[in-house]
């Protein structure tokens, strides 16, 4: 019995022949789909052959690393809430011959999918740079700390488990940002997370200063990345690097969003109401006390969420969501969360590479959208290849309205108070 990763789909010519007992991995299975590869099962172990040209043994039974299974797909042009659906990310690019044959590395010499880098070999950073070379849909990831070695031991590592995980991704670490160089994407985690007892504004000022340092890096080196900044306190580090940095509005985003509506829909569902996939809800506004969940837009199973759940414990969830950052805190007793915030950051690179996302929540310029003060803030969103697509503009009743020209005021305040 063996594992059947993406690897062996990617080495078969048009028929994949596997044993009765063989495991065929989710993302191998997508992948056979995306290259139109036949897997033929065969009826007895004794009388199958191999599977079909692979020159490599069978690889021995592993314990299961079988990705979650893939969301319905969204059908075309509607308008989709929430989080990003894993299968923009998941099911990756298709791998250019030079990576597909001989396997060595170096034979991505010629590779043309684009390069991407993350800032900060921490906990968020690190999960992203994994996330993001699962995926295959990059020649490279660049991982940059200014720890020595922190970087290049986990980009090493993290490039150990490639033929295991079926990723063709080389991962790298460094400590210079001269590394930057041909990031078409850089996600920004360098900085402090918070402790106990903190609010993410206490960040303000030992981040700022790291992320002026990075956006002078990135200007340098990358002049024409997409930045997805995730460093708090978000609003403020996004306007940091959009102003440092130079780069034009849509260039610059900051994660937020994405979490905050995960998050939402992950609480809705331990209501029993539905599964967290099929839960639609945004997070707009701030990062933090100002974010505005507008209950109007939110459906389970496509259904109003304000008549599947009572208004007192919607209220509750609404405020457990926003303050979900500061549960996770208080529950670590250092740092903060990393999982949900890196797989949040990747889905909306990966969304870019592969040219649209659906309607999602980013931090963005506002410049007049929704009549409110002109800041960064979290809107409904498109990304494209080269960052905002568009602020996309969704039906909010007044009183949400009225949370969301608030939340614009208080977070323009505090930008100004940033000198
Ligand atoms: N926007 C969000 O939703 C969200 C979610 C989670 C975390 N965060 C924020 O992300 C940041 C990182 O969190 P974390 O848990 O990964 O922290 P961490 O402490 O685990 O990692 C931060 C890393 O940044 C590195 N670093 C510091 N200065 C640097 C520089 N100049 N260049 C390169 N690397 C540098 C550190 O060496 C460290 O490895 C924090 O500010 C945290 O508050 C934001
Ligand atoms: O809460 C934090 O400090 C980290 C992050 O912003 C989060 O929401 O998890």
């Amino acid at each position: 019995m063996s594992v059947v990763s993406v690897a062996d789909v990617e080495r078969a010519n048009g028929v994949l022949i596997i044993f009765a007992k063989d495991i065929l991995t989710p993302l191998a299975a997508d992948r056979a789909k995306e290259l139109n590869i036949r897997i033929e099962r065969s009826g007895s172990l004794r009388s199958a052959a191999p599977p079909a040209a692979s020159p490599m043994p069978s690889i021995p039974l592993a314990p299961s690393r079988s990705a979650p299974a893939a969301k319905p797909s969204v059908s075309p042009g509607s308008l989709q809430l929430g989080a990003l659906s894993g299968s923009l990310y998941r099911r990756g690019a298709p791998v250019p011959p030079q990576m597909r044959v001989g396997g060595e590395p170096n034979a991505a010499t010629n590779d043309d999918r684009p390069r991407a880098a993350v800032i900060g070999a921490g906990h968020v950073g690190a999960t992203t740079a994994l996330r993001l070379a699962e995926t295959s849909l990059f020649s490279r990831v660049v991982l940059v700390d200014i720890v020595p070695g922190l970087a290049a031991g986990l980009a090493l590592d993290m490039w150990h488990s490639s033929g295991l995980r079926g990723f063709t991704t080389r991962i790298e670490g460094s400590t210079d940002l001269a590394a930057l160089e041909e990031a078409r994407y850089v996600v920004m985690t360098a900085g402090r997370p918070r402790q106990p007892g903190m609010s993410r504004t206490d960040l303000t000022g030992v981040n700022a200063e790291i992320v002026g340092g990075v956006a002078d890096g990135i200007r340098r080196y990358a002049p024409n990345a997409v930045v997805v900044v995730v460093t708090n306190p978000l609003e403020e580090m996004t306007h940091l690097m959009a102003k440092l940095s130079g780069f034009a509005a849509n260039k610059v985003i900051g994660m937020a969003g994405v979490l905050d509506s995960a998050r939402f829909c992950s609480l809705i569902a331990l209501e029993g109401v539905a599964r967290p996939q099929d839960v639609d809800a945004i997070a707009l506004g701030s990062h933090g006390a100002e974010m505005v969940i507008p209950l109007s837009l939110a459906t389970a199973n496509g259904r109003p969420i304000e008549t599947l759940i009572a208004k007192d414990r919607l209220a509750a969830i609404v405020e457990r969501a926003r303050d979900s950052g500061a549960e996770v805190v208080k529950l670590l007793q250092k740092g903060s969360a990393y999982f949900s915030p890196a797989e949040s950051a990747a889905s909306m690179v990966a969304a870019m590479v592969k040219g649209s996302s659906p309607v999602i929540a980013a931090c963005v310029q506002s410049g007049g959208a929704y009549g409110v003060a002109d800041t960064r803030l979290g809107l409904p969103v498109r990304l494209d290849a080269n960052g905002v697509k568009e602020i996309v503009t969704l039906p909010l009743r007044p009183e949400e309205q009225a949370a969301l020209a608030e939340a614009a005021r208080s977070i323009a305040k505090r930008i100004s108070e940033l000198g």
